[in-house]
C-alpha cells in the first residue's frame, strides 16, 4: 500500500504547493486525483516516485517509508511505474525500439525477453509499425504512446498515469480507457491524475479532489461526483453522466452502459412521447 502522512512540499521557500496531505491508496485498484491546473498533481505524483522529496511528513510503502538512496530510488521505479504529463520528459533514446527496451536493459533480461515484451507493448498501443522509426518525427500522441510503452513493459506493480489523455485524438482516449481496463485485468494498480472529469468518471474507482495542493474531498464516484458546488469551487466541471442524471432526476449509473441497461428506465423513456413532431395547433 501506498500512503502519505502529513506530506507538506514546496519548490521554492515560503511557497508551499502540498499542505499536510494525508492519503491512504488503498481504496480501489484505480484512483483519481482531480484538480485544475496548478492544484498540485504533478508534484504529488513526483513525491510519490521519489523525484521529489517532501519538506516534511513521509511516504510510505507497504509500512515501509521510501528512502532516498541511488539503490532504494531503483528499487522503487521497478515497483511503481509513472508516465509524464509531457511524454518528451522521458523519451531517451532515438528509435522507438530502443527506447520502449531501455528499461529492460537496466533490469539485464535477456534479448529474447526483451524482444518479447517490447513486441507486446508495440502491439497493445498499436504502434508496431513505428518500431523502427525515429521518436523525433512522430507526432505528439505517438510519442505518448511510445512513452507508455516504454513502462507497460516493465509490468510494474504501481502505474501512475499524469493526464494520460492530454494530446490524444478521440481515438487515442478510447485506446487509454481500453488499456487501462487491460491493466487493472493485469491486477496493476492505477493512480490517475487528470482534469477530464468524463474520462476519470469513465475509468476511476475512488478519487480525490486537490485544490491548491490540499484534499479538499475524497469518496466514490457516487458521493463525489455528485458535489457540484465543490467541484465548481475547484474550477472543475461535473462529468456529463452526472449532470444527465441529476438535470432529469435520475438514479446515478456508473457509466454509460449501466444507463442503457436499466429496463426501468427504458420503459419510463418509452412511454414519453419522444417523436419529436411539432405540436399542431
Ligand atoms: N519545478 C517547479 N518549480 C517551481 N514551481 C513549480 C515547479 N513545478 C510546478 N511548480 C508550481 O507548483 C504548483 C503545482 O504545480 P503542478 O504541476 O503540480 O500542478 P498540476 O495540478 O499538475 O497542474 P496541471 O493540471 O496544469 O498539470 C504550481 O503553482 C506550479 O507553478
Amino acid at each position: 500500500m501506498l500512503e502519505l502522512q502529513h506530506v507538506n512540499f514546496s519548490y521554492e521557500p515560503g511557497k508551499e504547493v502540498l499542505h499536510d496531505i494525508n492519503l491512504k491508496l488503498d481504496q480501489a485498484q484505480v484512483i483519481g486525483i482531480i484538480g485544475p491546473n496548478g492544484s498540485g498533481k504533478s508534484t504529488l505524483f513526483l513525491n510519490l516516485v521519489g523525484i521529489q522529496r517532501p519538506d516534511s511528513g513521509q511516504i510510505l510503502l507497504d509500512g515501509q517509508p521510501l528512502r532516498y538512496d541511488k539503490k532504494s530510488l531503483l528499487a522503487l521505479r521497478k515497483r511503481i511505474g509513472i508516465i509524464f504529463q509531457n511524454s518528451e520528459q522521458q523519451i531517451f533514446y532515438s528509435l522507438v525500439e530502443d527506447d520502449v527496451a531501455f528499461a529492460l536493459h537496466n533490469l539485464g533480461l535477456p534479448q529474447a525477453e526483451i524482444d518479447a515484451r517490447v513486441d507486446q507493448a508495440l502491439a497493445k498501443l498499436d504502434i508496431s509499425d513505428l518500431r523502427q522509426r525515429p521518436i523525433q518525427y512522430l507526432s505528439g500522441g505517438q510519442k505518448k504512446r511510445v512513452a507508455i510503452a516504454g513502462i507497460l513493459v516493465l509490468d510494474s506493480e504501481w502505474l501512475l498515469l499524469d493526464e494520460p489523455t492530454a494530446g490524444l485524438d478521440p481515438d487515442g482516449r478510447r485506446r487509454m480507457v481500453r488499456l487501462i481496463h487491460q491493466l487493472i485485468a493485469n491486477g496493476q494498480k492505477i493512480i490517475l491524475s487528470s482534469h477530464d472529469m468524463d474520462f476519470m468518471y469513465e475509468v476511476g474507482q475512488y478519487f480525490y479532489i486537490l485544490q491548491d495542493g490540499k484534499i479538499v474531498k475524497s469518496g466514490d464516484k457516487q458521493s463525489v461526483f455528485r458535489e457540484r458546488t465543490l467541484i465548481e469551487a475547484a474550477k472543475l466541471e461535473q462529468p456529463w453522466l452526472v449532470r444527465l442524471h441529476e438535470d432529469l432526476h435520475l438514479p446515478l449509473y456508473a457509466t454509460p452502459a449501466e444507463l442503457f441497461a436499466d429496463k426501468a428506465l427504458q420503459k419510463k423513456l418509452a412511454q414519453l412521447d419522444l417523436s419529436g413532431e411539432e405540436e399542431k395547433e
